[in-house]
Formats: structure tokens, C-alpha cells, sequence
């Protein structure tokens, strides 16, 4: 297993060219937030924004709305009841985000469906939370695209049929062979499966164990991919370092980390690594 450094940092994340435009940095649909679990996709999102995507659409439950616009007037709105809508913001997509706080009722599965009727070979679909429970109790077949599963040792175990405490990486390596996707196993000390490697994540904090950091970690992966497009599986990397670097800066005078507080310290800690690992300190938020 390949420990993941702050190398991966510097790899990816790089002066943005000066002939660019929002479009340049991709655009994310990101889709969840039923009634109850509005705040998972308005967190995912705003990981998405803050981490530099170009454009960013939430298709969510039409109470969510005032919410989103009040916290995060960069995202646009849509109701994830619009079949039609939705799936057109799908297929305007660079890089899909699906089932933070979908849940896992009809309507979450109805939405899911629509969505995965959707996406193209070119995207990326970054899959989270309900989504995932949902794939495993339907039996759902994979969408077209890059497929990015982000669960957490339950959700893998649903999605894999391996009980958590068998969750050895030889087990998991295999059942990823099967899905033929990335996987990001969270946990303490996340497990990245990729096609050709298993990355592991050395750092991260106790204090990251607070509801809503994997949504945030969702929507940051989405962000990272769609805005350094051009290296998918190391913008993935760069992602899930990042979350959990900041995490560990935060909880030096926190005793936990709010997710949100990750998403908004994003801009930053970008502007910090996008410098030759000598220029910069590793003190980014002092
Ligand atoms: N503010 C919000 O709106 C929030 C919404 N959420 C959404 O709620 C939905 C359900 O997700 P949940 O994860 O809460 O529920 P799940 O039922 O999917 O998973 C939680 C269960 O898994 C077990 N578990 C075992 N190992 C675990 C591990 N390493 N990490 C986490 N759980 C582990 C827990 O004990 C618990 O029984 C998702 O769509 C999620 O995005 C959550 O993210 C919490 C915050
Ligand atoms: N003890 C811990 N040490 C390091 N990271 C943790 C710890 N507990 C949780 N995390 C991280 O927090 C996130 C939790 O994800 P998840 O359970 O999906 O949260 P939620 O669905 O509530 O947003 C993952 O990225 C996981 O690695
Ligand atoms: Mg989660």
C-alpha cells in the first residue's frame, strides 16, 4: 500500500492558467438533500465551490432552496423531483455527485435511477452515501462514466458484502476488481482502491468524526476532479489529503472540526500549495 504525502498536493493542485474561464474548471451537478438531510448536500456543495469547480448545480428537495442560496449564493438551484431538469443537468455535467442526504426511500431510489439513466463514458460520478446503500439493497447496475464510490466500512460493507471486520485490503482490492471503480474506503487512516494501486491516508483526526465530513470529502473529491480534470485518480488523491490535512491544522485549538470549516479554509490551502513545496510553510492557516 502506497503511503499518500503532501507530494500529491503539489502534483495537482497548480497556478491556474491565466487564459481560463469558469468553464475551464468544470462543472459539477451535484444531487442528495431529501427533506431531512438537506444540510449533506448544501456541505457537499460547498466543498464543490470552494475547491475551485467552475460551475455548481444542486439538484435537491425544493425546502432546501433558501438554505442553499443563503449559504452558498455560487450554487444554483434545481428541484430533484424534475425528472426532465434533472436529467439534463446531469448531462451538462463534467463530473456528477450523487447521494449525500438522498436517502433511501422510493423517491431517493427514483432520483438515483434518473440520474444514473444519464451520465456519459466522459464523466466523472463521484457516488456517496445514500446512493451507495441504495445501489446495494437494488442491486443497481453501475452508470456509465469514471466511477468514484466514497463510502464509509458500512456502506462498503453493503455495497461489497464484506462484514467490516473482514474488510482485509486483499478482500477489498477484489471486490473493487469487480466494480471496476475507484474506492475510497473512509475511515481512520482512509483506503484509496484504484485500478493499478492502493493508496493509504496516514493523517486525519478523531476530531473529524462529525456528521457531514464525508458529504464535504463527497463533494470535495467532485470538485477536485472536475477542476484538475486532465489527472482524475491523482485529483482523488489530492482530495481526500487535503480534507484531512486541514482537519489536523483546525484540531491543533479545536477540539472538533465542523466540515464546513474544512470547505472555507479550501481556498487558501490551495493558494498555499499551488507554490514548490519550499516555498511554502506548513502552518497554512497561521
Ligand atoms: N446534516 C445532514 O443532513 C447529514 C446527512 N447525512 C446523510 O445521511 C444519510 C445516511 O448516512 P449515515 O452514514 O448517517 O447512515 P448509514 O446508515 O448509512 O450508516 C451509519 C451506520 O453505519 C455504522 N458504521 C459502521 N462503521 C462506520 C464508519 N466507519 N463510519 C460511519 N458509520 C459506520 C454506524 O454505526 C451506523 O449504524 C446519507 O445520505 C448521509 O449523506 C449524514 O452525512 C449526517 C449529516
Ligand atoms: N477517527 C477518525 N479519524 C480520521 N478520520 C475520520 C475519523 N472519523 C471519521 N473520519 C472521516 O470523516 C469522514 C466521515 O464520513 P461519513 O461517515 O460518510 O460522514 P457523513 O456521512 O456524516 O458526512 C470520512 O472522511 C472519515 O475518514
Ligand atoms: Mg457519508
Amino acid at each position: 500500500m502506497e503511503k499518500l504525502t503532501d507530494q500529491i498536493l503539489h502534483d495537482v493542485i497548480k497556478p491556474r492558467p491565466e487564459h481560463s474561464f469558469k468553464g475551464t474548471f468544470g462543472k459539477v451537478t451535484l444531487v442528495g438533500g431529501n427533506r431531512n438531510f438537506g444540510g449533506a448536500i448544501i456541505m457537499a456543495a460547498t466543498a464543490s465551490v470552494c475547491a475551485g469547480a467552475g460551475l455548481v448545480t444542486v439538484c435537491t428537495d425544493q425546502s432546501n432552496s433558501g438554505a442553499l442560496h443563503s449559504q452558498l449564493p455560487e450554487a444554483m438551484f434545481a428541484d430533484f423531483t424534475n425528472d426532465t431538469q434533472v436529467a439534463s443537468l446531469v448531462t451538462a455535467a463534467t463530473t456528477v455527485v450523487v447521494g449525500p442526504g438522498l436517502g433511501d426511500d422510493d423517491q431517493g431510489l427514483h432520483i438515483l435511477k434518473n440520474v444514473f439513466a444519464h451520465t456519459t463514458i466522459q464523466q466523472n460520478v463521484v457516488v456517496d452515501g445514500s446512493a451507495i446503500t441504495l445501489m446495494a439493497q437494488e442491486q443497481l447496475t453501475a452508470p456509465r462514466g469514471n466511477i468514484i464510490y466514497t463510502p464509509h466500512e458500512m456502506e462498503w460493507q453493503r455495497l461489497s458484502g464484506i462484514k467490516i471486520a473482514d474488510q482485509t485490503p486483499d478482500r477489498n482490492r477484489a471486490a473493487r476488481d469487480k466494480l471496476d471503480a475507484t474506492v475510497v474506503l473512509k475511515k481512520h487512516h482512509t483506503e484509496i482502491y484504484a485500478k493499478e494501486q492502493t493508496y493509504q491516508l496516514t493523517i486525519g483526526t478523531p476530531a473529524q468524526a462529525v456528521g457531514g465530513m464525508g458529504d464535504t470529502l463527497a463533494g470535495m473529491v467532485g470538485g477536485f476532479v472536475a477542476e484538475f480534470h486532465q489527472t482524475p485518480l491523482k485529483a482523488v488523491l489530492a482530495a481526500v489529503y487535503a480534507h484531512s490535512a486541514i482537519a489536523e491544522q483546525l484540531a491543533k485549538n479545536q477540539y472538533i472540526v465542523l466540515p464546513h470549516q474544512i470547505s472555507r479554509a479550501l481556498p487558501t490551502f490551495m493558494k498555499k500549495m499551488e507554490a514548490a513545496p519550499d516555498e511554502h510553510h506548513i502552518g497554512f492557516l497561521d
